[in-house]
């Protein structure tokens, strides 16, 4: 190959790689495990794959193109924080207009296979979700109250919901269940993350609320959401929706999560906050595998 041919390829990898970080891949993967887990636990057998499969790809596109406008939207945020300063947007490599395209492109396409292979609830729900996230968070609440994600986080937890009605064209209680718990679990998952970075919203001027109530009030709210977290979370044993499995397992979880909530409260040290946003993602992962293993030990 010659130089220029290496570069050339060099430079489509580098390419690629951009428009996956767009789509936020690591965010999109856990949201889409818990549609597939609200899925299958709409139906007592194996979710037929030719729904799961255009269910999945739907979602996912629809949810990486309403990532994308994010950065969009942030990008003269997002270049004045050191978490988010080398996001393809701030640094130049992809431009406003291609972000735009990709974003449109993905979320056609998603609402196309929701639409046609899955049923139109779904679509409708999964578009409410994008806009939730997209417009709603993104361009209103992020900078106008310190409870933009709690308000926010509903589009973030409605996944479990649409991997419901992809199987059962309803809306089903225990799907609001599931929706529940990711709801409640969002403040000390974001908020843990928000204590960490405090200096770089407050420089970008976002009103989280560690910059709007300060760190302390923060690190109270994250464990008064922690200890509803907890309560929530034993909800789908009570209603018969779950086993011991899962609540065996979800206690674990919950008593790891509490001890870090309280540590962040009455203990800290340098890295406690960012250690408990860590444990955040573990710890829904956790949860929702449980509901899975579960599910099917005991149907
Ligand atoms: C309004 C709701 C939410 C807010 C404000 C929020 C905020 C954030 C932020 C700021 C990060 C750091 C990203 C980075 O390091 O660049 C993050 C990471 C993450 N979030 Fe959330 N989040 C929300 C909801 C969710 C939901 C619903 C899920 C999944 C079900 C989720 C899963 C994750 C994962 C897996 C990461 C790690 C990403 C990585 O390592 O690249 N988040 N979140
Ligand atoms: C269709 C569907 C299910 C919808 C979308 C759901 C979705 C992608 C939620 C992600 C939530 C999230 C990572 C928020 C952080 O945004 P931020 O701007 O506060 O964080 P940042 O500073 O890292 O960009």
């Amino acid at each position: 190959m010659t130089q220029q041919a290496i570069a050339r390829s060099q430079e489509r990898r580098a390419s690629w790689r951009e428009y996956l970080e767009l789509t936020k891949p690591r965010v999109v993967a856990l949201l889409l495990l818990t549609a597939v887990v609200g899925m299958c636990l709409a139906t007592t057998g194996w979710v037929d794959w030719q729904i799961m499969l255009p269910a999945i790809t739907g979602i996912g596109l629809m949810a990486g193109s309403a990532a994308a406008v994010n950065h969009l939207v942030d990008r003269h945020i997002d270049a004045k924080m050191a978490r988010t300063l080398r996001r393809p947007l701030p640094t130049g490599a992809l431009s406003p207009k291609k972000v735009i395209i990709f974003a449109t492109v993905m979320g056609l396409l998603g609402y196309l296979l929701l639409e046609l292979f899955v049923n139109r609830l779904t679509a409708m729900l999964t578009l409410a979700s994008l806009v939730g996230y997209a417009v709603v968070y993104t361009m209103y609440l992020k900078r106008a109250t310190p409870q933009n994600i709690v308000i926010g986080g509903i589009a973030g937890a409605a996944p479990p919901l649409l991997g419901w009605t992809a199987v059962t064209g309803e809306i089903h209680a225990n799907a609001v269940l599931l929706v529940m718990i990711i709801f409640t679990w969002t403040p000390p998952h974001f908020w843990a993350l928000a204590v960490h970075r405090a200096k770089d919203y407050a420089k970008a001027e976002v009103p989280m609320l560690p910059v709007t109530h300060g760190i302390d009030f923060t690190k109270t709210c994250i464990l008064l959401y922690t200890v509803l977290l907890t309560v929530v979370c034993i909800l789908p044993y009570l209603i018969g929706m779950s086993g011991l499995i899962y609540l065996a397992g979800v206690s674990a979880l919950n008593i790891g999560f509490l001890a870090y909530a309280w540590k962040l409260k009455f203990a800290p040290n340098k890295m406690t906050a960012y250690n408990m946003f860590k444990y955040s993602i573990w710890y829904l992962m956790g949860l929702f595998i449980l509901l899975l293993v579960d599910h099917y030990i005991f149907s």
